[in-house]
């Protein structure tokens, strides 16, 4: 073919996707118009909201701190915002009695998720619990993960586990000590996280001396961060789907890419299970000696099937790291910032912690309840930087009101945590990290999840509550109470305490924007150490 008519037939193909284009503008705004009318029942009106785009609405108003945004929205608008993003209605608020409403008086409404393109590719097809629409599937899965997979009973038979991994990880810090290198808090805390959940989950280390090998860790730990960067994408294409055609930063195709290696990642993983089943290598139905992996295997499977799919398990998989790892990380690492910036607060946590534990032993988990100041530690630290910006979207699944407004059918929920620990008609000194602002007059127990004020919303409540969050709260205290225990802190040389930095990134989670790097010093005797 010559080169006039690959030109002829490169403008015909591109004058027939401007005519489609232009269709399908003029399709939305008609569709828009009309559902805007459609929106208003009766007297009833939406929230308050700000101008839309045709066509966009007020996706273009999104930079890349779109919970800073929203924020700013009910600055402006109130408690509760109506925003349109391309086709698809949404509300976002800050504000703990309309949080109140939707997850607990109307949780039935709104305990649905939306069906996003991350979610169906990348959580088989919505198969799993975290991202699945509200239905009996979702039900089902959600049981098999509180009956069998975070009971007491079993999350205690790790128990010892978790100890060898808090000792992981104070010898690999005291080495760093010991050679006068610095510690980079995000690695030794991501891999703290990752080994905990992963030995759990697969019955494998992954970091580590006993680790299950540097390739396979590298690959492991790849394929979960393109995972969770995907996962927390606000993808245009779910908002336009025309974009979709275009896809011109090629999302779908990563997301395809990833798909296959993670899932190729988890058949491995069953294969390797099911084989040790067969040489009957797993305790003989022994709780005690089986991983998540193990138990999913031994389960039913729906409808009188004799095992439960692979898909599912795969899913449930996925879930609980993705759930599991980079929540307990990124909390970790706020906290040892926020307190690395404040030596008051680390000379006042180090008081507790030698009173509770003293200098000849390290913390163990049944310390954890008695202290109470790194509780505070915690609870603030979920205050001012929440492991997500939002909760994951809910989603409504019928038309209903809040405060008198309309809010329709398949309107998208986002609950704006980390403006709500910064709400400053809930909260005093809004950017000031005072744990002391928790500590109960009466000297009782600090509660670290949500409370019945809504005030702060770290683990969410509602039938989406986070289940793994007393697992989630072992996790983050021990691993704080070990380094501030174990170790002096200060920011590296040349660096100021108050030059520690907290801008954050967005995501589905939401890190420090730069890796917390620190100088450890080892305040205890060396042999507790190794
Ligand atoms: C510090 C640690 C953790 C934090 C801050 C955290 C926080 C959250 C939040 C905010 C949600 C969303 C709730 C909503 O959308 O309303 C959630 C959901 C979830 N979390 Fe956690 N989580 C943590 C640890 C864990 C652990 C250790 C596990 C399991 C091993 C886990 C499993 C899940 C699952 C399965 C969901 C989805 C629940 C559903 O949609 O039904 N999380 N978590």
């Amino acid at each position: 073919m010559t080169s006039t008519s690959y030109l002829l037939i490169l403008n015909y193909v591109l004058s027939f996707l401007c005519i489609l284009f232009t269709c399908y503008h003029i399709l939305q705004i008609i569709v828009s118009c009309f559902s805007f009318k459609n929106s208003r029942q009766g007297t009833l009106t939406l929230p308050p909201g700000p101008p839309k785009w045709p066509i966009f609405g007020n996706l273009l108003q999104l930079g890349p701190l779109p919970h800073r945004d929203f924020a700013a929205l009910c600055e402006k608008y109130g408690p509760l915002v109506y925003i349109r993003l391309g086709g698809v209605d949404a509300i976002t608020t800050n504000d703990p009695d309309i949080i109140r409403e939707i997850l607990r008086q109307q949780d039935d409404v709104f305990a649905s998720r939306p069906r996003t393109l991350a979610a169906e590719r990348l959580a088989y097809g919505c198969g799993d619990v975290a991202l699945a629409p509200l239905g009996p599937k979702w039900k089902r899965l959600r049981r098999i993960c509180m009956e069998h997979l975070l009971t007491t009973k079993r999350l205690e038979s790790f128990v010892s586990h978790r100890a060898d991994e808090a000792q992981h990880l104070v010898k690999d810090v005291w080495a760093m000590a010991q050679k006068g290198e610095v510690v980079n808090l995000r690695e030794v805390l991501g891999a703290f996280s990752m080994n905990n959940v992963t030995r759990m989950l697969l019955g494998k280390q992954y970091f580590g001396t006993e680790s299950a090998g540097p390739q396979e860790a590298m690959e492991f730990m790849h394929i979960t961060h393109e995972l969770f960067s995907l996962l927390g994408l606000i993808y245009l294409g779910d908002y336009l789907p025309v974009w979709r055609w275009v896809d011109p930063f090629g999302c779908e195709k990563r997301m395809k890419e990833v798909e296959k290696r993670v899932d190729d990642f988890h058949s491995k993983i069953i294969e390797q299970h099911k084989k040790r089943r067969e040489n009957q290598e797993v305790g003989g139905g022994d709780d005690e000696e089986m991983d998540f992996v193990d138990v999913l295997l031994s389960l039913p499977g729906e409808d009188g099937k004799e095992h439960m799919d692979d898909v599912e398990i795969k899913a449930l998989i996925q879930d609980m790291i993705a759930a599991a790892t980079d929540t307990s990380a990124v909390t970790n690492e706020w906290a040892m910032a926020e307190v690395i910036k404040h030596p008051r607060v680390l000379k006042r946590v180090q008081q507790e912690l030698d009173s509770v534990v003293g200098p000849n032993r390290m913390v163990q988990e049944p310390d954890l309840v008695h202290l109470n100041y790194l509780r505070c530690i915690v609870r603030e630290t979920f205050r001012m930087h929440p492991a997500g910006p939002f909760l994951i979207p809910h989603e409504s699944t019928r038309p209903t009101t809040i405060n008198g407004y309309h809010i329709p059918n398949k309107t998208r929920v986002f609950i704006n945590t980390h403006a709500l620990g910064r709400n400053t008609k809930i909260w005093d000194s809004v950017d000031e990290f005072e744990p002391e602002r928790h500590l109960p007059a009466d000297g009782s127990r600090v509660e670290i999840s949500h409370g019945a004020d809504f005030k702060i919303l770290p683990f969410s409540a509602g039938k989406r509550k986070c289940p793994g969050a007393p697992l989630g709260v072992t996790l983050v205290l021990m691993a704080l109470a070990r380094l501030f225990h174990s170790f002096e802190w200060g920011p590296p040389e040349g660096m100021g305490h108050e030059d520690i930095d907290t801008m954050e990134v967005y995501g589905m989670t939401m890190p420090k924007a730069q890796p917390l790097i620190a100088i450890a010093r080892p305040r205890l005797a060396a042999h507790l150490y190794v």
